[in-house]
């Protein structure tokens, strides 16, 4: 019997030899451009050398991370990029070629032909270990090289997982391009990593008609958006562009903040039909005869005239733009058939057009419209109810380059760059991740960026949070292109978060997303779910105190705040001499991390420290599918430091939405229960009993001053 020392022996020669081919073929793609005749030639082969350079992958990548053996005694080593010989034979096949499909595909139930996959753990391209599965013989879906690659230590940026991939993702990294794909699936089982690796796939497969500069990926957020971008680039995509939802939009001054109400109004559908109804109102209408100075010489339109070529500039099927300078040409020819000669860049020409058909900005028009009450109700029609026009009425800054904007601006801005410009860039392949999340009006956005309605949509309902909170995924795929048909297509191994935390987090199911099912998860974990109940005063220093035990340990931290716990928690940090990465900054990658529950969306991390789970269910509309998403965020780990329940599932307290001129709903008679179960956990975690009485003395005495009329008992209900 061949000896484990012998084995590795032998596969690193192989390793030792295909390394030796790549550094042969790299050195002589790096002498490519000297040989060329002239400049141009010169640039040209140093753009292909670069290009098939960085298909060769870093050079002291391991050459391979498999090894497939089928039934017929062929043999096949599978690796991030293709290597070759001096004489053209494969030595190494790419994780994308059809021959390294086995490699994926092959599992206890269905070996597809593979007897042995045989998997290298590496410095390098030196090897340290090899795991041998043979097919025949296991009886578990998830193998030990898996489970090892599971448990190693993360770091701020996300790793790609080509040698691991599972026969469920697989089947999705390679299913066809025409169609709107939606992955889903729990926290966890690994929806980002396949769609990214299903980009390089499909850029792999249809080289011959896309580059990486034809596919978009779109994220919730720029922390997000940094920790997955090192993926493709490993895997020899550069140039795929990834931005952050907010990115889409033209780059404007942001930061306005806006009542809730206002952003819920203005991220809806209807606002792209009070857009364009607007857009449309600044067209103008032309008087009864147009006298214009033309050469030296007054020229008389008809009214009737002006008309019609303003009725067919409209009529055009092109954007603002386009057709208004379809009115232009139509107007100077009104003008040479009566001069004889045509008016060129006549001002007197410009300036008809321009009282006719105004030259117009997203921005301007933008502010234009919400700062004045007539336009907005002009262009609202019957789609919107006088309280909503008021609410979306503001007034503007006194110059235009003064405006900031808010986040849900921005869709709109884009919107109105479409209705003026037309379709700025567009995309062969479209990527959308945390999808469960977007507006109708930044979906519109996601959408018209995609040429074919070619689309990876990714996301969990139980994770669909904020103000778009969804139960299906229809209310998204609706305002998705229809080109295509839509397959939505689930996840359900569980790769993150082990056995014990996450059965914490999936007590909240019931409560948090009724009908979805918990994920199955592939291991356990290194502890129990860690609850440390503390008062008040106490929270921010034991949090951080945990999260240092953690980074001590060497381990890649995130401490999960919600928003009224931050700067405790940073006076807490601070005060300890630990040096912390802010995800409201854009950075991750410190030992200790500090984030918001939304911001945790898609991250992950070797321990997690929740604080005040019953804060983070009050915060969101959805706030129990909020504290899901920040529980399950590790990939060991799991504390929780709080000052009441450490799972709450009673239904939040949360403000009730209102717009402007809406009378308030009845305050229920549970309503109070709700809301003072809600008090009473509170003071039972920041005080002790004995002081309670005069706590709530206090209280009365805040809410009601002496000689203030108590307030009516809550209706019943
Ligand atoms: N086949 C695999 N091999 C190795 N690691 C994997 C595999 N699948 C998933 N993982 C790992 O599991 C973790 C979760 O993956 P990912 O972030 O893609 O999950 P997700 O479903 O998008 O989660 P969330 O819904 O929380 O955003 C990552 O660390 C990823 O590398």
């Amino acid at each position: 019997m061949v000896s484990r020392e012998a084995d590795i022996a032998a596969e690193q020669a192989y390793f030792d030899e295909a390394a030796e081919h790549r550094d042969r073929r790299r050195d002589t793609l790096a002498r490519l451009p000297s040989a060329a005749a002239h400049t141009a030639a010169a640039a040209h082969l140093r753009r292909y050398a670069d290009a098939a350079g960085r298909a060769l992958g870093a050079a002291d990548e391991a050459v391979a991370f498999g090894r497939i053996d089928d039934e017929a005694g062929e043999t096949r080593y599978i690796g991030r990029h293709l290597i070759r010989d001096a004489g053209g034979e494969v030595l190494v096949v790419n994780w994308h070629a059809p021959a390294a499909a086995g490699w994926f595909e092959a599992s206890a139930e269905n070996p597809a032909g593979v007897r042995r996959k045989r998997a290298f753990t590496c410095t390098g391209n030196t090897i340290d270990d090899l795991t041998d599965t043979i097919l025949a013989e296991i009886a578990e879906a998830v193998d030990a090289h898996l489970l090892a690659e599971l448990s190693r230590g993360r770091t701020g940026t996300m790793r790609d997982i080509v040698a691991t991939i599972q026969a469920a993702q697989f089947a999705l990294i390679r299913a066809p391009r025409d169609q709107v794909l939606v992955i889903e699936g729990g926290p966890g089982t690994g929806k980002t990593a396949v769609a990214l690796h299903r980009v390089s796939w499909l850029l792999f497969q249809h080289r011959a008609d896309w580059s990486a500069a034809d596919v978009l990926v779109v994220g919730p957020h720029p922390t997000f958006v940094r920790y997955i971008g090192q993926i493709l680039p490993a895997l020899g995509d550069d140039g795929v562009e990834l931005r952050d939802v907010d990115r889409l939009a033209p780059d404007v001054p942001r930061g306005r903040v806006e009542p809730d109400e206002v952003a819920r109004i203005k991220g809806e559908a209807r606002m792209a039909g009070l857009l364009a109804r607007a857009l449309d109102a600044r067209i103008g209408v032309p008087d009864p005869a147009e006298r214009l100075l033309v050469g030296g010489r007054f020229v008389t339109l008809p009214g009737a005239e002006v008309a019609e070529a303003l009725a067919a500039a409209r009529a055009a099927a092109l954007p603002y733009a386009g057709r208004r300078r379809l009115l232009r040409d139509r107007l100077a020819a009104l003008v040479a058939t009566r001069t004889g000669t045509d008016p060129g860049r006549a001002d007197e020409v410009g300036n008809l057009v321009e009282r006719l058909w105004p030259q117009q900005t997203p921005t301007g028009l933008l502010r234009d419209l919400l700062g004045s009450t007539a336009r907005l109700r002009a262009a609202a029609g019957d789609a919107f109810t006088p309280a909503e026009v008021a609410a979306l009425h503001r007034r503007g800054a006194d110059r235009l380059s003064r405006e900031t904007w808010s986040a849900a601006d921005l869709p709109l801005l884009d919107e109105l760059a479409h209705l003026v410009d037309g379709p700025g860039r567009q995309y062969a392949h479209v990527v959308v991740d945390e999808a469960q999340d977007l507006s109708p009006m930044q979906l519109r956005a996601v959408a018209r960026r995609s040429a074919t309605g070619s689309l990876t949509v990714v996301g969990d309902l139980a994770q669909s949070t904020g103000r778009w909170a969804r139960d299906s995924w229809d209310e998204v795929l609706t305002h998705l292109p229809a080109a295509h048909p839509a397959k939505i297509t689930p996840l359900r191994y569980g790769y993150r978060v082990p056995r014990q935390p996450y059965a914490t987090a999936a007590a909240l199911l019931p409560v948090a997303a009724p009908g979805v099912t918990p994920v199955e998860v592939v291991r356990d974990g290194p502890a129990d779910t860690g609850v440390h109940r503390v008062g008040l005063s106490e929270l921010a220093a034991r949090a951080v105190a945990v999260a240092r035990e953690h980074a001590e340990a060497g381990r890649f931290v995130g401490i999960v705040c919600p928003p009224r716990q931050r700067r405790p928690v940073e006076a807490a940090l601070a005060s300890n001499g630990i040096a912390w990465s802010s995800a409201d900054r854009g950075e991750l990658g410190g030992s200790v991390n500090l984030i918001s529950p939304q911001e945790a969306k898609g991250l992950e991390f070797d321990a997690v420290v929740v604080v005040e789970p019953v804060e983070i269910v009050a915060s969101d509309e959805r706030g129990h599918r909020l504290l899901y998403v920040a529980l399950t965020r590790t990939t060991g780990h799991l504390d929780i430091v709080c000052t009441g329940d450490p799972v709450p599932l009673d239904a939040p307290v949360l403000p009730r939405p209102r717009v402007d001129g809406e009378t308030d709903a009845p305050f229920t008679r549970r309503d109070a229960h709700r809301l003072a179960a809600h008090l009473a956990g509170q003071l039972r975690g920041a005080a002790p009993p004995a002081s309670w009485a005069d706590v709530l003395a206090e209280v009365r005495a805040t809410l009601l001053p002496a000689g203030a009329v108590s307030p009516e008992r809550p209706a019943d209900g």
